[in-house]
């Protein structure tokens, strides 16, 4: 499978009364899928409030996001399940339902507690080895305790069913020592950027990007990937600066929680969605914010994207 390019990572939209909107991902999952660049589509991962859904939802965002895209492009999962069984379970879920790959989330008692050395290892094994389905290795920021060390990486990537990995580490000095690093010992393994906030530091040195940001300003996202691969700073720079406002006011809102629901208020701008509703635990935003929002995607002349 090839992610070399921009993957983003869609929101899941809800109808006003709380229930997943099917007609609301066919208009996501086409569009996105119509264009050029778009690589694949990571549903269920953080922006898709994949862990807020049931089992049963799940599977059918799943089937969903795969008719929408008419199969012109791999649907991919994301994983979440804290124990490895359990989450062996749900990726062999996800592969009935259509997904070509998963991205197998840490077992998130580790961000607390930290986990036993060889455990991330043994997780993708037993997730790969109970469902066959494709995995990307998912390294979280290094102020978790669920972040795994360049060795913890190297194993996970030489292990079956790896092909690629979607780095949001979040420290340069370990970014800027362990990708070249991954790149000479794992050169096979495909490495995305994940760092949504920090996507011009990070475009130079990766084969795409998998991002939330991807829902609402794709095009642009692609043409920075382009010009990542040909070095070409002054290109980056300026649709990195096109996009700023958008990134200030969906990414440095607050956390990535905030993000998300930002990420539909842009969306609504962008004319895909029709209102912003997210599922609990997630909150409306601010008062303003809506406003806001929609003046970032104007400023960055993200047009509304007819239907
Ligand atoms: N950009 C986020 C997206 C979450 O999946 C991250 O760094 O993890």
């Amino acid at each position: 499978m090839d992610l070399r390019g921009l993957t983003p990572a869609p929101v899941t939209p809800f109808t006003k009364d709380g229930k997943v909107d099917y007609d609301a991902i066919q208009r996501l999952g086409s569009w996105l899928g119509s264009i050029d660049g778009v690589k694949a589509l990571v549903v269920l991962g953080h922006a898709g409030e994949g862990t807020f859904l049931t089992s049963e939802e799940q599977v059918n965002v799943i089937k969903a996001f795969v008719k929408s895209v008419d199969d012109k492009i791999p649907i991919i999962a994301g994983i979440t399940g804290e124990g490895n069984e359990v989450a062996a379970l749900e990726a062999k879920r996800a592969k009935d339902a259509g997904a070509k790959a998963g991205l197998l989330y840490p077992s998130h008692g580790w961000l607390r507690f930290g986990y036993q050395p060889g455990a991330p290892q043994a997780r993708y094994r037993i997730v790969y080895e109970g469902s066959g389905l494709p995995l990307i290795l998912f390294q979280y920021p290094d102020n978790t305790k669920a972040t795994y060390n360049l060795q913890t990486m190297l194993d996970i990537a030489a292990q079956p069913g790896v092909f690629a990995m979607k780095n949001g580490v979040r420290n340069m000095t370990r970014w800027d020592t362990e990708i070249p690093i991954v790149r000479r010992e794992r050169p096979d393994l495909q490495i995305l950027t994940c760092h949504d906030e920090h996507l011009l530091h990070t475009v130079f040195d990766v084969d795409g990007m998998l991002v939330g940001y991807g829902n609402v300003a794709p095009e642009l996202l692609i043409e920075m990937i382009e010009a990542g691969k040909a070095k070409d700073y002054v290109r980056a720079r300026a649709i990195h600066d096109r996009l700023f406002p958008v990134t200030k006011n969906i990414y440095h809102r607050g956390s990535h929680m905030e993000g998300t629901v930002a990420l539909k208020h842009a969306l609504v701008a962008r004319g895909i969605l029709e209102h912003a509703t997210v599922r609990s635990p997630l909150l409306p935003l601010p008062n303003g914010a809506e406003k806001e929002i929609y003046s970032a995607i104007q400023s960055a002349q993200l047009s509304r994207v007819s239907a």
